[in-house]
């Protein structure tokens, strides 16, 4: 039954590019529900299966919140300027765009029963797991899609502590994943990390602001190669680096179809 559940779903999944890009452009999920439905459920004769229980708005845990420090805040603001101004002038979707993130990766991704039963789990992204403000990963990624490149601005709480007082390097290497996995996905869809290598530089403070700039460097068949720096706010200090092989896959790979 449950088997049967996924493969339906997974009819679903393999407009996973698409899909993603329409659920993360919207605000609300009421409004990425009704492009998503638009552009594929009708096309498949679908539209009537109005399975989905949720109402909810999504929460975008990359906005601004109270336990932004000012250097946080002045770091984001001047890359969410570069997004309103290109997109002020073009009149459409600028170079530089905010990512929304949400604390799951599937959960606004309408696939019907069988999705919702895999929402009804209690399962978490790592990253956005912690209630407290501050507490753990305060991020937030600006991707430019033309460039194929992506920089986050992080704030590490003081949970992700590792050596007294700085950034635990698996929390590091945690972001990194991150930001690298986003890039890659955003240009080549589902992709599942298949190597990480890193080098840690010099430590991270805890509490303080660290930029991690990506950048795609190639990609051969499925494989998709990035790499990233990370570094203090004005570049003058360099963290950490590290380059990563991503893998594409579909969707049906992870549920052994
Ligand atoms: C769930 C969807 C996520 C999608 C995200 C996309 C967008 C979303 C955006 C935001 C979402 C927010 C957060 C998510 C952000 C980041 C994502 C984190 C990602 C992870 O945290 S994910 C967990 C850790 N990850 C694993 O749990 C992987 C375990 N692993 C495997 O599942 C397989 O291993 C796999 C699939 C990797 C490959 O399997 P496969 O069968 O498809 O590929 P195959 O073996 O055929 O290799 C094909 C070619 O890659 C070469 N190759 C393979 N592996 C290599 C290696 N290690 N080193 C060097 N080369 C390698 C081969 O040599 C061959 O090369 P060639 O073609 O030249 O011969």
């Amino acid at each position: 039954m449950l088997r049967r559940c996924f493969q339906a779903a997974l009819r679903f999944i393999p407009h996973w590019p698409a899909l993603y890009q329409d659920v993360v452009s919207q605000q609300t999920v009421g409004k990425s529900l009704e492009i998503w439905q638009t552009a594929h459920w009708n096309t498949r004769g679908l539209s009537k299966m109005s399975l989905w229980p949720f109402s909810v708005k999504s929460r975008d845990f990359s906005q601004p919140n109270a336990s932004w420090s000012a250097e946080m805040q002045d770091v984001y603001n001047r890359y969410n300027a570069l997004c309103e101004a290109e997109t002020e002038e073009s009149g459409k979707t600028g170079t530089w765009r905010k990512l929304p993130s949400y604390n799951r990766t599937l959960k606004y991704v309408r696939g019907g029963v069988c999705l919702s039963k895999i929402i009804q789990s209690k399962s978490r992204l790592f990253t956005r797991n912690i209630k407290d403000l501050g507490a753990a990963f305060e991020y937030v990624v600006f991707l430019n899609q033309q460039e194929k490149r992506c920089v986050c601005v992080f704030q590490p709480g003081h949970l992700l502590e590792g050596p007294p007082g700085h950034v635990h390097g698996g929390a590091i290497a945690t972001m990194i994943d991150t930001v690298t996995g986003t890039l890659a996905g955003y240009l080549a869809g589902p992709v599942m990390t298949a190597n990480l290598n890193i080098n840690y530089r010099s430590p991270v403070p805890l509490g303080s602001v660290v930029v991690l700039h990506s950048a795609l460097d190639r990609v051969e068949g499925k494989k998709i190669f990035v790499s990233c720096r990370v570094t203090s706010t004005d570049e003058s200090k360099l963290h950490t680096e590290a380059t990563a092989l991503f893998i594409a896959f579909k969707m049906g790979y992870l549920f052994g179809s």
